[in-house]
């Protein structure tokens, strides 16, 4: 069963008259990249999937259940969700960031114990975090809080991740390791969708696309059937150059 569809979903950007109905599948073991210019909708449509945003039309399902019959528990559980905005409301430190993966699955009374602690140690070590897990989450760098996100999410261990533009603030080796490490919890069962500015890490890590325009027209499938450079060029404006580099191929923009 396809962990996430989604049946003649129109997203609500607000200002837009219409909107191409999507109809998505996302079956375990996919990594989905969602591609579009500023403004195209593309937090929008995450948000949508997460249920933090009603939709215009349409409805989302989280395997074959309706997300509009699921209490947030039975979401928060289900699906791990990777924001652009980090709101560090309470001091906290990276392990006690990183333990919050595991409140939907404890009882509001109950303390994390050392299940919950060895998943959140885990996830640290495979964020190459572990030497901040003391540090209080305000001290670090936007990477760092990236890679805190992440690991969060990680602890939390969702059968669907959505994660909006996870390789930002991340340097090179980083950019790598989160791409791989999102394509390694495709490759275990779950589903991942993720939106990328970066057509490089989409055309080598994804396997689908989904490439959102501004006027609300969208079009999705196999990765290697949508990195077609004329309907790059044509979602970006922007003219490209196209070459293969280790079997997949490489966009540079023309100037
Ligand atoms: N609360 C709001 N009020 C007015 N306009 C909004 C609101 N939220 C989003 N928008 C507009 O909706 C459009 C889609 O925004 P969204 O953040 O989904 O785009 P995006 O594709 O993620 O862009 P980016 O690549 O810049 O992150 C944008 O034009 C944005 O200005």
């Amino acid at each position: 069963m396809d962990v996430l569809e989604t049946h003649g979903l129109v997203i609500d950007v607000p200002g837009r008259a219409g909107g191409q109905p999507l109809d998505l599948r996302v079956a375990p073991g996919q990594c989905w990249g969602v591609l579009g210019p500023n403004g195209a909708g593309k937090t929008t449509l995450l948000h949508t999937l997460a249920g933090l945003r009603a939709p215009r039309g349409g409805e989302v399902r989280l395997a074959g259940e309706p997300l509009s019959r699921l209490g947030r528990r039975a979401l928060a559980r289900r699906l791990g969700v990777v924001f652009q905005a980090h709101h560090d409301d309470f001091p906290a430190t990276v392990r006690e960031t990183a333990l919050i993966g595991r409140h939907p699955f404890l009882s509001p009374w109950q303390q994390e114990g050392p299940e919950e602690l060895a998943l959140a140690e885990a996830a640290l070590a495979r964020l190459e975090l572990t030497h901040l897990a003391d540090r209080e989450l305000s001290t670090l760098s936007g990477g760092e809080r990236q890679r805190v996100s992440l690991a969060t999410v990680l602890t939390q261990s969702p059968q669907i991740w959505l994660a909006d533009e996870p390789t930002n603030h991340l340097d090179l080796h980083h950019q790598v390791a989160i791409m791989s490490l999102l394509a390694e919890q495709a490759a275990q069962g779950r589903g991942v969708i993720m939106c990328l500015h970066d057509l490089n890490l989409a055309a080598r890590w994804c396997d689908h696309l989904l490439l959102l325009y501004p006027d609300g027209q969208a079009c999705w499938g196999p990765a290697d059937v949508m990195l077609v450079p004329s309907a790059l060029e044509r979602l970006y404006g922007q003219p490209l150059t196209t070459a293969m580099v280790d079997g997949a191929p490489v966009f540079v923009p023309r100037r």
